[in-house]
């Protein structure tokens, strides 16, 4: 019932994808979909529920013949809307859908349904709750095998099935909170009854943060893992951009400064959604073009979840060969300086030096010395997500460096390639690959589902706020107050399913406490 008691409209859309095509399906939902069915099938009754038949499909009035189809019969409640529905399949060109909807549109009730009418109704019937809802749009969106898995696992009710038990054992609690308020005197209410509410109140708000503490990995995977290439000019950043996306995406030269805005692309590695940047190179420049470059790639770098940092083979060995001790330090060093200052152009003590190493066409690690203090400042853990792709390796020669090359240093990775050749691609790939699943949470179907949204972030952190108010008012003595802010959690968790509902507390209480019996 609509909000002036009349049933809602009967409504119908095309909901294959548009454009010519083998098959469309046409979906009706609603009190007269039956009677489409029969007018429009010919038929004298509804067909046996969820069985395709074959039929001449015609126009309810002039009895026209518009195509032959099948047609399926949902009854209610069993329906995706949870009303009557029928599905009409028949062939997808354009005239015969036009004909449809002029036919579907001659039965009186029946109109065409706007933009997301028939979930919203699914939704309003108790079909899917919102977190489903947001499964099922996800779902459709998705376009890769990761995002697919996460957004049919939500669709299937595993992150409201989540969040509506914690719903209900906060219910719970405040039937107890509740029941102590009005009959605490009483000797029907056990003693213990509040303490035991309110550790059971602190221990959900201790698994709602550890959903919250996930590291954002189900909106990476929703919305992307970013990874930046960063990197001194000519190193081949946007030579690896194409190569990855296997396009030319990104201009390549051998003049230094090249890339000066952002070139991004969005590439699936490993089944995972990613977005790939690639940057200016990283120097000092009196450019003012190339300094807003340098700008944006250190930006984007600060914003990016994996670094892949490009040096030349060449000047990375000769540098190392000289002070193979201080490897760390020195990439340390250098990743601080790609990562973390704020714009090299503002060191002011560059001296000449500087400017003569970076003629050098690679590594400037030692160029960086007198900015080591500010610079230095990269936070270990972060290393772990970045990959360090020592490039131009066919210019090598056959020489065997591998065994002189370290596979990781502090926790981060090295890969030998030649954007030239492919040498070395696939390896450096499943490194990043694998760096995006872990970001993702890895096996997406074991453990708790992730946490996809910005909007359940939003209201489960609103939930933490009121059950931390909950625990000071409970220590307060303040009774009333605890349990206002119970309810208000509540209604932050209801907010999340689409479904809040003050009679759900009072139904437990009266199921829970056979009171005065
Ligand atoms: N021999 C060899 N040359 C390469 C390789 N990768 C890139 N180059 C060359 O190196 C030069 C610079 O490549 P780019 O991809 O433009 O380098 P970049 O880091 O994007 O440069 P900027 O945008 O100017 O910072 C070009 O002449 C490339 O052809 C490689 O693996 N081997
Ligand atoms: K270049
Ligand atoms: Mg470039």
């Amino acid at each position: 019932m609509n909000s002036v008691g009349m049933p809602p409209d009967t409504i119908f859309s095309l909901s294959s994808g548009h454009g010519k095509c083998g098959v469309a399906v046409i979906r009706v939902s609603g009190a007269s979909a039956g009677n489409a069915l029969m007018k429009m099938g010919n038929l004298r009754q509804l067909p046996t529920p969820r069985v395709a038949v074959l039929r001449k499909v015609i126009h309810p009035d002039s009895a026209e013949h518009i195509d032959n189809g099948l047609i399926i019969w949902f009854p209610a409640p069993n329906s995706f809307t949870g009303e009557d529905c029928v599905e009409f399949h028949v062939h997808g060109g354009p005239a015969i859908l036009v004909s449809m909807v002029t036919a579907l549109s001659a039965i009186p009730g029946v109109r065409q349904a706007e933009a997301g009418e028939f979930t919203k109704r699914a939704f309003m019937n108790g079909k899917l709750d919102l977190t489903e809802v947001e499964g099922l749009g996800d779902l459709i969106h998705a376009e890769t095998e990761a995002q697919r898995k996460q957004a049919l696992r939500q669709m299937d009710g595993a992150l409201s099935q989540l969040y509506t038990s914690w719903r209900q054992r906060i219910i719970k609690v405040i039937a107890d909170v509740e029941a102590h308020i009005d009959f605490g005197e009483d000797e029907l209410i056990e003693d213990h009854i509040l303490e035991s509410a309110a550790s059971r109140a602190e221990e959900i708000q201790k698994e709602i943060q550890i959903h919250l503490q996930d590291n954002r990995q189900g909106e990476r995977l929703r919305n992307g893992v970013h990874v930046a290439i960063l990197g001194e000019p000519n190193v081949g950043k946007s030579s690896l951009l194409n190569s990855i996306c296997q396009r030319p995406a990104a201009i390549v030269s051998h003049i230094p400064g090249t890339t000066r805005d952002i070139v991004e692309s969005a590439v699936n590695i490993g089944g995972f959604p990613v977005l790939l940047s690639d940057t200016a190179g990283l120097r000092d420049t009196v450019d003012i073009v190339e300094k807003e470059g340098v700008r944006r790639a250190l930006n984007r770098a600060r914003l990016s979840d994996v670094k892949v940092v490009v040096v030349d083979v060449q000047s990375f060995l000769r540098h190392w060969k000289t002070s193979a001790n201080n490897i760390d330090s020195d990439v340390k060093q250098h990743l601080g300086y790609i990562g973390i200052i704020e714009d090299p152009t503002e060191s002011s003590n560059v001296n000449e030096n500087d400017v003569s190493m970076e003629t050098d066409s690679g590594i400037n690690m030692t160029g960086h010395t007198n900015t080591a203090i500010s610079r230095e400042k990269i936070p270990s853990e972060d290393l772990q997500n970045v990959i360090l792709v020592l490039n131009k390796s066919d210019l090598l020669e056959g020489r065997d460096v591998n065994m002189d090359l370290p596979h990781s240093c502090k926790g981060m990775d090295v890969c030998m390639v030649s954007c030239k050749t492919g040498q070395g691609m696939e390896a450096f790939v499943q490194v990043l690959a694998e760096k995006i699943k872990i970001l993702c949470g890895g096996n997406l179907l074991a453990g708790n589902p992730s946490l996809t949204q910005a909007r359940h972030r939003l209201l489960l952190n609103n939930c933490v706020h009121h059950l931390t108010r909950f625990s000071q008012y409970y220590r307060f003595g303040d009774e009333v107050l605890a349990a206002e802010s119970l309810r208000k959690t509540i209604r932050e968790m209801g907010k999340l399913t689409g479904k809040i509902s003050t009679e759900d507390i009072l139904d437990v209480i009266f199921k829970d406490f056979c009171i005065g019996k």
